[in-house]
């Protein structure tokens, strides 16, 4: 039996309208939503004979208080969603000043000290003679910016004498594939000390050149292979030996080399989570060895700038590991040498905003996904309900089993295997895919990097949300709790084995043996 408006699950028994005040003094907006609209179909019934102006009055005043009630939900959400955005936009000045400080204070104690760098003992010094610096901007060579625009960093960097090296400065540019000369192709991408930070325009192939030797190596590999850790041993041996490289390595795997002799014992690794957070002012290079896992293992290393990864496979699949383990003296020989195509893989980065947070502001720490971050209903067994807003507009209400909200390296991951489309790594968007959508039209899309994205568990959600990142770490979400989502400042640079096209075909033609099909004989019908 068709239910009247009056009559369906908005309403209660008696009549009234259920879009009562929740905790927060918000009904979820979809609930709104279907309040109106069961108003104005009311309104719009033709009016039985006998029925006073009382009932219109009173469906006019329904109307006002369900429209009142909507905007302003949609009013809170936008709120949320730009004190997300204004704290992200806090916290990279934060730590941009954090860094001139840590910058001054390192030049002030290398004064006092006699030119002792105190980061650490890897740091490389200059041996008395001028050495060049990586910086190259500023009046007196430093560098007060994150992103440089074209041309900025053409200036010779020996105008600035008496520096250290503590990385290997290098220097991105664009450029066209076939090219030979360097003549046409400009500067766009910058770097500060080595961090790299994107600048708008991230879409064609990048190449990268050193200005200095690089001097320090980071390896990281994939736990429990035997393969990988006979590789490992050999490729530390040949970096020290063959290239005079400082070699460092995670804890674990000091101790394993360690085990198996004791000439290992000029790899370095860290003690702490705070070393690891400096990583990347001492790293020139990081090599991964081990399949697409332990790609997302190093990108996760790195909460802010990443140094250049080279990823050799020793895993089944391999979409961002390009490198084959059997030729890496060659590939490690010319990556030293320069110049390298990469690959600047675009990071999410997301907020989650908990409904019982004192202040909108009060937030946990931002998490960086190179692949996704999925919401899903995790152990539930009800539908998810998740209310999806892109910038200040509302995108839909997810019912299903979740949303997969990707970066194009993650496109070929989970958000392929949920109905969404390949994306090349390069090119700059946010992959929106539903996973399972109890709803026929329920299409993925994928949005532009710029915008902001916050999903929002409504009050009246009948289960809890789960978010997890990279497939890891996950994170309970409660009614009333968000996740807020917007592309991150810092992405992961890979070295490309030929280009990031072609290795980005290759990878789908490999991996995924993708539109293999037969060709149809010549011997058949023809058109006549
Ligand atoms: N149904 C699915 O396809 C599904 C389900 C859960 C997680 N995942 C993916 O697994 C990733 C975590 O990877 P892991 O290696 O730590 O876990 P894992 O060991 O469970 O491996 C997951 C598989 O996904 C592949 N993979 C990872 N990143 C990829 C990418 N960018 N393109 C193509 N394939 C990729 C890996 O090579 C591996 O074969 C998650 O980020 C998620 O994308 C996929
Ligand atoms: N350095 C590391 N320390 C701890 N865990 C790691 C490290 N590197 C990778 N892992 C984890 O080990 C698991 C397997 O890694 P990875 O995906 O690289 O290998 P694989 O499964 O053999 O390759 P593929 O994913 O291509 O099949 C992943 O869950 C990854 O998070």
């Amino acid at each position: 039996m068709k239910q009247s408006p009056m009559s369906s699950s908005n309403h209660t028994s008696n009549g009234n309208a259920s879009v009562l005040p929740l905790e927060n003094g918000f009904s979820d907006s979809l609930s709104l939503l279907n309040s109106e609209k069961a108003v104005e179909e009311l309104s719009q019934q033709p009016l039985l004979h006998g029925i006073d102006d009382h009932l219109i009055e009173f469906a006019e005043a329904l109307r006002t208080v369900a429209k009142a009630l909507r905007q302003a939900a949609e009013g809170k959400a936008s709120a949320q969603a730009e004190a997300a955005e204004w704290k992200r936009k806090y916290e990279l000045e934060r730590s941009r000043i954090l860094h001139l400080e840590r910058k001054v204070s390192s030049e002030e104690h290398l004064i006092k000290e006699g030119r002792v760098v105190p980061l650490s003992n890897q740091t490389v010094l200059s041996d008395g003679a001028p050495e060049q610096s990586e910086r190259c901007c500023g009046e007196n060579g430093i560098c007060s910016h994150e992103v440089l625009r074209d041309g900025e960093c053409d200036r010779d960097a020996s105008a600035f004498p008496n520096k250290m090296i503590r990385k290997a400065s290098f220097k991105l540019s664009w450029c066209c594939k076939g090219e030979k000369s360097d003549q046409k192709k400009h500067d766009v991408v910058s770097f500060e000390k080595g961090n790299i930070t994107t600048a708008e325009r991230s879409s064609k192939q990048i190449s990268l050149k050193w200005e200095s030797p690089p001097q320090t190596v980071l390896i990281l590999t994939k736990p429990n292979s035997t393969a990988v850790r006979m590789l490992c041993s050999e490729m530390v041996r040949w970096l020290k030996e063959q290239k005079s490289l400082n070699i460092f390595v995670e804890p674990r795997v000091r101790t394993e080399l360690l085990t198996e002799s004791s000439y290992y014992q000029f790899v370095q690794t860290w003690e702490n989570d705070n070393e690891v957070l400096r990583l990347h002012t001492k790293v020139d290079v990081v090599v991964t060895l081990g399949g697409d896992g332990t790609v997302l293992w190093a990108a996760n290393m790195f909460k802010g700038p990443v140094p250049p990864i080279v990823p050799f496979s020793l895993g089944s699949l391999g979409f961002m590991t390009p490198f084959y383990s059997e030729h890496y003296k060659e590939y490690l020989d010319s990556i030293l040498r320069g110049p390298i195509s990469i690959t600047l893989r675009h990071r999410l980065q997301c907020h989650v905003i908990r409904d019982a947070a004192k202040s909108d502001l009060e937030t946990e720490e931002p998490i960086l996904v190179l692949n996704e971050v999925t919401i899903d209903r995790g152990i539930s067994s009800f539908l998810s309900n998740l209310e999806c807003y892109c910038d200040n507009s509302f995108v839909t209400c997810v019912q299903g089993d979740g949303l997969i909200l990707s970066t194009t390296s993650g496109s070929t991951a989970y958000s392929l295997a949920a109905g969404g489309s390949m994306v090349h790594p390069q090119v700059p968007g946010i992959l929106f895919t539903p996973i399972c959508p109890h709803s026929l039209s329920f299409r993925p899309l994928i949005l532009p990097e710029h915008v902001t994205i916050r999903v929002q568990v409504p009050f009246n959600s009948r289960g809890h949300a789960w978010a997890s990142f990279d497939g890891k770490d996950r994170k309970k979400l409660a009614p009333g709790d968000a996740l807020v989502c917007s592309m991150a400042p810092w992405p992961v640079p890979t070295a490309c084995q030929s280009d990031s096209t072609s290795d980005f075909l290759h990878s789908i033609h490999e991996g995924l043996h993708w539109n293999l099909r037969k060709t149809q004989s010549f011997d058949g019908p023809r058109e006549t």
